[in-house]
């Protein structure tokens, strides 16, 4: 049961603003230890924001994101850069330096934040490339390989310091169904191999049914989370229409008048 699971971070009352705009409000939920976490809602809500203000790129206005019982935003810089050692990141484009092969990307931060000799850098990173299937591109620089194989050497690169939580923006934007489906094999193989906890911020409905087991759906209007639970669960029981139109893909939102003329149908 999801709610016996160790909670790893505790996000409560969160408010995200940039100046005088409030952006999300109200957000409190808990990341539990081997999830996959999902972070829903329309364009422009707030994902992004909110898993910036996780991984210590913005600072909220309000409320507290604890993690492991400390209080992340209260800490120094040096260790809130302590607690973000935990932490691997897989940004949208899979963010590689084109001037550095696949594996010099996956080594760097190896060379910035361990003491590691290099051969045992590059052992770690013959490992990290080669749980991701991505071995044979060791030597090979971004320009030269497709989009599936940037975020799989993107992966290799968040999960190059071991860390038990990782964050994705959107991992599977821009791939074909075919490599998007193997990217979930590979997020699901890396929970489960390295006993990770992710949280996930994504559109694409097939990934978060087949991988995501909790979640939340914040609202672009109200600016506040508006349900929480699974993606399958939200699909199946939530019938508040922001979310059904979100995970049925309507393109509008049906009117109270029209919900209430299609329930006596
Ligand atoms: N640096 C910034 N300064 C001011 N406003 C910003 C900044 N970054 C984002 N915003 C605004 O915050 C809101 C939320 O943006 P965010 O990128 O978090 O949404 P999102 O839900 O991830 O959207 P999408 O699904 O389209 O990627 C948007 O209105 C955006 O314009």
């Amino acid at each position: 049961m999801m709610s016996d699971r160790e909670t790893l971070i505790s996000v409560r009352d969160l408010q995200l603003s940039f100046g005088p705009k409030i952006i999300q409000q109200n957000v409190s939920f808990d990341l539990k230890k081997g999830s996959i976490f999902a972070v829903m809602g329309g364009s422009g809500c707030g994902k992004s924001t909110l898993l910036r203000s996780m991984i210590g790129l913005l600072r909220p206005t309000a409320g507290h994101i604890m993690v492991g019982g400390e209080n992340y935003w209260e800490q120094d810089d040096a260790h809130r850069t302590a607690i973000n050692r935990r932490y691997g990141v897989l940004f949208q484009s899979g963010a590689l330096w084109s001037s550095m092969t696949v594996g010099e990307n996956v080594a760097l931060p190896l060379e910035m934040f361990t003491d590691l000799k290099p051969d045992a850098i590059d052992h770690l990173v013959r490992l990290k490339l080669g749980l991701v299937g991505m071995e044979h591109a060791i030597d090979l620089f971004p320009y030269e390989i497709s989009g599936g194989m940037k975020k799989r050497a993107g992966l290799a690169r968040a999960i190059a310091l071991e860390p038990d939580i990782l964050f994705f923006d959107e991992p599977s934007a821009g791939l074909d169904p075919i490599t998007s489906a193997r990217l979930d094999d590979l997020i699901l193989t890396l929970r489960d191999g390295l006993g990770a906890t992710i949280v996930i911020v994504s559109h694409e409905l097939p990934s978060l049914f087949t991988i995501a087991d909790d979640g939340i759906f914040l609202d672009a209007v109200t600016h506040r989370p508006i349900a929480s639970g699974s993606p399958r669960a939200l699909h199946d029981s939530c019938t508040l229409p922001e979310v059904t139109a979100f995970m049925h893909r309507s393109a509008s939102i049906p009117s109270q008048t029209e919900q209430k003329a299609e329930q006596h149908v």
